[in-house]
Parts: C-alpha cells; sequence; structure tokens
C-alpha cells in the first residue's frame, strides 16, 4: 500500500474498545456459575476494573485482586472466547479491512491476557506478534492462579513500561476506554489518544482525550482512511424542537447520531442560528421552517414534522434543496377524533359551564339547552384521515354524518357527501373541520359560513387556526346563532407553557378551549415518537423515500452487495440518459435502478457493483439540474 508511510501506528486497547466488554468480568460470570455468591463477586471485580480503568489505585495489585476472585480455570477459556467473538465492538467488525489493510501498523496493548486476547484478533488479521498482553499462570489443575509477573503489562504503570520497550518510531495514535491507554499519550509516548466510547464512556478519561470517538468510523474519518460507511454517524447531528417524545431521542441516538433536544420553538433568527451544522431537524406544528432557514442549513438532510401538518414547512424550497420532508399521518388521528366526539358531548350538555357554575357553588339542575347527540347531524368540512375516523365513530354513536371535501373521497358507513360547503353548513347541527393548513384555507370559515349554519349549531376547529375568522365566530356566539363552540387551534399560538395565551375568545360562553392539544395524549406521541425517525432512517440507511411529504415516494430494497447512487435533479427531460452515459463512460455495470418522478423533480436510484471508477462521482454531480446527489456504501 503506497500510503502506508504516511500512517500512524495505532495502539488499540482491547477489553471495551476492541470488544464491548471486559473480559474478566465475563469470565468470572463463566467461572463462578452456579456459586451463591457470584452476583456479589462480580460486583466486586467490575468495581476493581472501574478502579483501574480511572486510573485509582495500584493497578497490579488491583489485577492479582481480581484473578484471585475470578477463580477460573483453563476449561472456561473456550467459553469465553466464544463470547468475546459475539462481542467484537459494532464499528470494529465494520471496519474489519483496517485491521487487515494496516496490520504493520497496529498493535494491541492490553493488561488483558493473551489466551483470550490472541484468538480474536488474529481472525481480523492483527499480526500475533503485535498483540503486547499479559499471560496467565496455572496449577497443576488448570486453575488460574495469577499471571506472569516479569510481564511489564502486569505492572503499575505498565502500558507506559510496554510502550517503552516497544520503542515504535514514528507517530503513534493510541484508541482506548481507559485512563492507563491515555497515560501512553501523558507519558509523551504518543501523539494523539482517541478516547473511544462506543461501548462505556468515562469522564475521567474523555477529558483528557485529544479526540473523542464514539466508533472506529470516527478515527478512521478522522485519519482519511478508507472507512465501510459514507460518513460517521455521530457527526450526523440532530435538532429535536418542541417536546418532541422521548423515543426519538432514542431512537436517533441509537442510530449513532449526537441528539439535541429543546423543549420550545425556535424564532426564524434562533433557528437561523442553530441549524448551520444540523442534518436532521424534528419539528412539531409550532417551529416554520421558510426558505430563509433553509438556505443558512447547508448540512440539513430531512425535516422530521412529529405530527400531522406540514403547511408550517417551505415544503417546495425544501424539495429544491434535496430535503427529503418526513410527517406521522396517521398516528395522532384518533387523539383528535376522541377529543371531537367528547367536545360535541360536553358543548351540547353545556357541561363546562355547569362544572364552573358548581365550583362557584351555584346548584342549576335543568334540562334547557341540553340535547342527547344521537340523531343529531354531524358535518364533516375535510373527509381526510381524521374526517373519516370522526365519522364511523360519530355513526355508531347515532349521529347522522354529512362531508364536503375538495377531492372525491369514498363515504364511510352511511355519511352522505354534500357537494357544496353551503350545502353542508344548511343541513347540519355540528360542524367540525378537518381540513389541512394550506394557504388557500386561511380565513375559509368565516361571516359568511357562520351564517350558513342552522341556528343553534355548534362548531368545532380541532384543524388549524388561520382557517378560521374568530371575530365572527365570536359574534355568532353571542348573538346565540351557534350554541357552542371547541377551539383547539389559534392563528397565533404561544410558543411555550409559559406564554400567556392571548385571544379575544378568552371568556366566551360555552365555548371550550384547549391549547393544540387534539394529538397530544401519551398514545399519539409514542407512535409518532417511532414513526417518523424510523421514515428518516430508513431514507438516510437505504434511500427510501415512503411517507415523504415532499420527495416522489419510493420503498428500496435493502442495499445488499454494492453501493447505492440516489440522484435527485430537477424533473427535466434527459436526465436519466445522462446518468446512465456516465455509467457507460466509465464501463460500470448496474445491478437494479429505480425511478420515481412528480412534477417538480426525479429521484434514480442506481446499485452498482463496489469497485468503480471515482471519477464518475464528480461527473454525476455536475449533470446540469443535480439537486442532491448521495452514495450509500
Ligand atoms: N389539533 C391537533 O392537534 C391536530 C390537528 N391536525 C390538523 O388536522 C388536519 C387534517 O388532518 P388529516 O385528516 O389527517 O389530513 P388529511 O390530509 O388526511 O385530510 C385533509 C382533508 O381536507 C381536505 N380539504 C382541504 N382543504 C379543504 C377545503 N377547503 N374544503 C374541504 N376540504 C378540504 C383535503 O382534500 C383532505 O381530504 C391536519 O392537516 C392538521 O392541520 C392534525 C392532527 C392534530
Ligand atoms: O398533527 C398535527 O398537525 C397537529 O396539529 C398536532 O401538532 P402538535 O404536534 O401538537 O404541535
Amino acid at each position: 500500500m503506497e500510503t502506508i508511510e504516511k500512517v500512524p501506528y495505532f495502539v488499540i486497547d482491547f477489553d471495551s474498545t476492541f470488544t464491548q466488554v471486559e473480559a474478566l468480568d465475563e469470565l468470572a460470570t463463566i467461572s463462578l456459575a452456579g456459586n451463591p455468591n457470584q452476583q456479589q463477586i462480580i460486583q466486586q471485580i467490575i468495581d476493581l476494573t472501574n478502579l483501574g480503568m480511572e486510573g485509582k489505585g495500584s493497578f497490579s495489585e488491583n489485577l492479582v485482586k481480581r484473578l484471585q476472585l475470578v477463580k477460573a480455570n483453563r476449561s472456561h477459556l473456550a467459553p469465553l472466547i466464544d463470547l468475546l467473538r459475539s462481542k467484537v465492538s459494532k464499528s470494529v467488525k465494520r471496519n474489519k479491512h483496517f485491521f487487515r489493510d494496516y496490520a504493520d501498523q497496529i498493535y494491541i496493548v492490553s493488561s488483558g491476557f493473551k489466551e483470550f486476547i490472541l484468538p480474536i484478533v488474529t481472525e481480523f488479521g492483527i499480526k500475533e506478534e503485535h498483540v503486547m498482553a499479559n499471560t496467565f499462570t496455572f496449577d497443576n489443575d488448570g486453575n488460574i492462579i495469577g499471571c506472569d509477573a516479569n510481564n511489564p503489562l502486569s505492572q503499575d504503570k505498565g502500558k507506559i513500561k510496554l510502550m517503552e520497550k516497544l520503542g515504535l518510531t514514528g507517530d503513534v495514535h493510541v484508541i482506548g476506554d481507559g485512563y492507563t491507554d491515555y497515560e501512553i499519550r501523558g507519558a509523551g509516548l504518543a501523539s494523539k489518544f482517541y478516547a473511544f466510547t462506543e461501548n462505556v464512556s468515562r469522564a475521567a478519561v474523555t477529558a483528557k482525550a485529544d479526540s473523542i470517538a464514539p466508533s472506529f468510523d470516527e478515527i478512521l474519518f478522522q485519519e482519511k482512511l478508507p472507512m465501510t460507511i459514507s460518513y460517521p454517524k455521530n457527526r450526523i447531528k440532530v435538532l429535536l424542537l418542541e417536546n418532541i417524545h422521548t423515543d426519538a431521542f432514542k431512537l436517533f441516538s441509537e442510530e449513532g447520531y449526537t441528539v439535541e433536544v429543546i423543549a420550545s420553538a425556535l424564532e426564524e433568527d434562533e433557528l437561523i442560528e442553530k441549524i448551520k451544522d444540523v442534518s436532521i431537524i424534528g419539528i412539531r406544528s409550532k417551529t416554520t421552517i421558510t426558505a430563509k432557514v433553509l438556505e443558512h442549513a447547508p448540512k440539513l438532510i430531512a425535516i422530521g414534522a412529529f405530527c400531522i401538518g406540514t403547511n408550517q414547512i417551505d415544503l417546495k424550497a425544501a424539495q429544491m434543496k434535496g430535503v427529503a420532508v418526513f410527517n406521522a399521518p396517521f398516528s395522532n388521528t384518533r387523539s383528535v377524533v376522541e377529543l371531537a366526539i367528547g367536545e360535541i358531548i360536553m358543548l351540547y350538555r353545556r357541561t363546562l359551564e355547569k362544572s364552573m357554575q358548581m365550583h362557584a357553588g351555584k346548584w342549576d339542575k335543568s334540562a334547557k339547552n341540553s340535547f342527547e347527540i344521537r340523531g343529531k347531524k354531524l358535518g364533516l368540512v375535510g373527509y381526510g384521515n381524521i374526517g373519516s375516523q370522526l365519522s364511523v365513530i360519530a355513526e355508531s354513536l347515532g349521529m347522522v354524518v354529512y362531508y364536503y371535501d375538495i377531492v372525491e373521497r369514498l363515504s364511510l358507513g352511511n355519511a352522505k357527501k354534500c357537494s357544496s360547503l353551503k350545502e353542508l353548513l344548511n343541513t347540519v347541527d355540528v360542524v367540525s373541520l378537518h381540513v389541512d393548513g394550506r394557504a388557500s384555507n386561511k380565513g375559509m370559515f368565516g361571516a359568511k359560513e357562520f351564517n350558513e349554519m342552522r341556528q343553534g349549531s355548534i362548531f368545532l376547529n380541532l384543524a388549524r387556526g388561520p382557517v378560521t375568522d374568530l371575530k365572527a365566530l365570536s359574534e355568532n356566539l353571542k348573538s346565540g346563532k351557534i350554541l357552542g363552540a371547541g377551539l383547539d387551534v389559534y392563528e397565533y399560538e404561544p410558543k411555550n407553557n409559559d406564554e400567556e395565551f392571548i385571544n379575544d375568545v378568552r371568556g366566551l360562553p360555552n365555548v371550550i378551549l384547549t391549547p393544540h392539544i387534539g394529538g397530544s395524549t401519551e398514545e399519539a406521541q409514542s407512535n409518532i415518537g417511532n414513526f417518523v425517525p424510523n421514515r428518516i432512517t430508513d431514507y438516510i440507511n437505504n434511500g427510501t423515500t415512503l411517507h415523504s411529504v415532499n420527495f416522489p415516494n419510493i420503498q428500496l430494497p435493502e442495499l445488499q452487495e454494492g453501493h447505492r447512487f440516489m440522484h435527485l435533479h430537477e424533473n427535466q427531460p434527459g436526465i436519466l440518459a445522462k446518468i446512465n452515459n456516465l455509467f457507460a463512460k466509465h464501463n460500470i455495470n448496474i445491478l437494479a435502478q429505480y425511478l420515481k418522478t412528480n412534477e417538480q423533480v426525479g429521484y434514480v436510484i442506481t446499485d452498482i457493483a463496489k469497485i468503480y471508477d471515482k471519477e464518475v462521482l464528480d461527473e454525476l454531480k455536475e449533470i446540469p439540474g443535480t439537486i442532491r446527489f448521495r452514495t450509500l456504501y
């Protein structure tokens, strides 16, 4: 390999770095199986290991104590090795080629034992003579009774002594999770120390690190060496706003991304500042993502709307910048439906008013202006996922359902379709809005529409605030034309729970006001918190755009062998031909190809063999009309 001179020596720790576990702890689990004090002894061993890793106490005494507690026998080593084989760190496994290709530069320096380290690391191509570790001593019955005390690694400051003895000339970079790994750098025997935190992160160690590496991908990225994945995942920053469910944090963190959480929404200028280095942003209904915000988001790959509505996002600008937007179209629909049903009943029975009177000590037992919902006519404006679900449940409670939608929708049960909004308003007793928040729906329900409603009817808006003219509603409530109303959404909504809700509807009679909580149930939020991250990681890891609200939707098979090229471009004639001409020019064999377009953009996904002429990458990016080009490998 021509570049080998430039590559430093890598001195790599074994326990909790090369593998996910501490081998002596695992050995104790095997050797003490059946011992009634097993858990207690293992805990003592773990505590001693942690002391050692944090650089506390005498290392050699600590090692002797641990071996005494482990009480293992030679026969326990085979099951230990089997276990360790399955516990090799994920990013080590993923980058197996690195250990083989740079074997001359790689040393394992460990205070563990060759008896279990060698069988594991040599399978990765690491040279036996580059494995520096302790060896056990056994009695005649094969019991482990100690370790070779002459080996520097069994002594205090052992790694330093070993490295001095080893005398590597040239740049040395140490990778490990323990304080003793740092000490090599501290003693001036290495020029860089990576605190490896994929399996365990110790504050005493990370504090001393030149760099914190949550995976080998990060190390290879920093060292500019070939990686198995396209980009270290910890460099993908996720910003979650507006109290998004903690499952989303968990899922993105498990993916290896770096996640920041902010409880409230952000204003445009705050967002512009924050979004600079963000790759994935998660928002709910309150954060507006404008074209200007997108201009300041050079790294943005995807936006997750952890809700249904996406009217708060400039979808077109996002599309033309190659930023995919995903939402959760079904996860909170049931919650909205249940709230709407509850409110219709409450409003017909004037429950809120009576409850407030009772709290003030007033007993007003009367049936005046209180009604059952059975037999009442419910008019749904917007018969999408929420409207149609409400239709079914309302009908099962005995309501007669009418609906009006601007697109053709299948009527469920006995629901009757109205051919105009006016027809619906003239017919029904309860009007419930379930339209989306597109710009043209602003002010769609005002004085004229209230005027068309029947005397004594009920009005609900759990859709979007700007859709309704609240001044007109308030006049109709005061005049008694509208018997009651349920409002969950408002043209201006407070940014967070500390801001006062200021609105003229405060204090109106028989109006249920809720703070945009139609979709705020534990169930819905947890459903959404799982749904959206999965769509985004499917897109990032596989290219699948299913459920994207601004990209052509395509579900791709998993990439098996090969590399995947994803090319998003303006939808102009001839681009697919240009892409394929480049493949032909570079003699690249196409394993599979997929294409999906919408009016504005085309999305071409091509799977090719792993070995190819890299020049094609730049040429693909340069095809006029290219919006974004990504590779997966
Ligand atoms: N209060 C809350 O917490 C929640 C509010 N929402 C709001 O509810 C809206 C509806 O949700 P889904 O039913 O899931 O959406 P959807 O997209 O499935 O249905 C919306 C329906 O409204 C129709 N529509 C749009 N404009 C119309 C108009 N002017 N007249 C008649 N029909 C019109 C559409 O054709 C579509 O069929 C969301 O867009 C969101 O704004 C959604 C979830 C929670
Ligand atoms: O799902 C929607 O569109 C909603 O309106 C719910 O929004 P939220 O997540 O409560 O901000």
